[in-house]
């Protein structure tokens, strides 16, 4: 049985092709907003919207979605506006730590189910330089937070505390987790019912 990706991150879909998963991708246009101020909530809601929106293609589908946020100081970032909004994320991330947050929502026909992980990113000091060496890149306009840890921001990263897959935007352990709780295989060859076995 194929799985719906409901994302249109390169990185979403490098991961779930990095384990042998057999999916396809489809995407549906979702409001990226939420009333939700508590980043764990805000981003299994924001996973569920983009998966519910695929759903209405797909009744029958299933589906997996994801969202990413970073948190500094109570705030919660998304992706940059410009490059000029990116430089100003960087500047609130150098020289300490932030937590980043992804929600994953899986569903299959009316079932659902969603989770969350979170992983704190120690980034070094920064000088200006860098800071705007790696703002030119134009490679975090697209990345919450502004910075991509699999691409050249890994030279931003002291440290990261939790699951790094997560950071990338898509937390792959849990997300297992979650297809599990509904009795669904992720890896068809990992999960498949022994032969024999009732
Ligand atoms: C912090 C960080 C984020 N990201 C990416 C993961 C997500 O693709 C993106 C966060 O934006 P999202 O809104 O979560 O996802 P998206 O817009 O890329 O894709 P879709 O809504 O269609 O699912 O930031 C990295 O690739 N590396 C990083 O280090």
């Amino acid at each position: 049985m194929t799985w719906i990706l409901a994302s249109g991150s390169p990185r979403r879909r490098e991961l779930l092709g990095r384990i042998g998963v057999r999916f396809e991708v489809l995407t549906a246009h979702t409001s990226e907003d939420t009333e939700q101020r508590d980043p764990a909530q805000a981003v299994q809601e924001l996973a569920l919207h983009k998966a519910r929106a695929v759903r209405e293609l797909r009744p029958e589908g299933r589906i997996i979605a994801a969202d990413t946020v970073v948190t500094v100081d109570g705030d919660i970032l998304g992706k940059p506006r410009d490059a000029s909004e990116n430089l100003e994320m960087l500047r609130r991330l150098a020289g300490r730590e932030h937590v980043v947050y992804t929600g994953v929502a899986v569903l299959a026909g009316a079932r659902e189910i969603s989770g969350f992980e979170a992983t704190a990113v120690r980034f070094r000091p920064l000088s200006e330089a860098e800071l705007r060496w790696y703002a030119a890149t134009g490679e975090g306009l697209d990345k919450a937070g502004g910075y991509g840890i699999q691409e050249r921001g890994m030279l931003l990263v002291e440290g990261i505390t939790g699951d790094y897959f997560n950071v990338m935007g898509l937390p792959m352990v849990r997300l297992l987790a979650l297809c599990r709780a509904l009795d669904l295989p992720l890896v068809e060859d990992l999960d498949l019912p022994e032969k024999g076995q009732p």
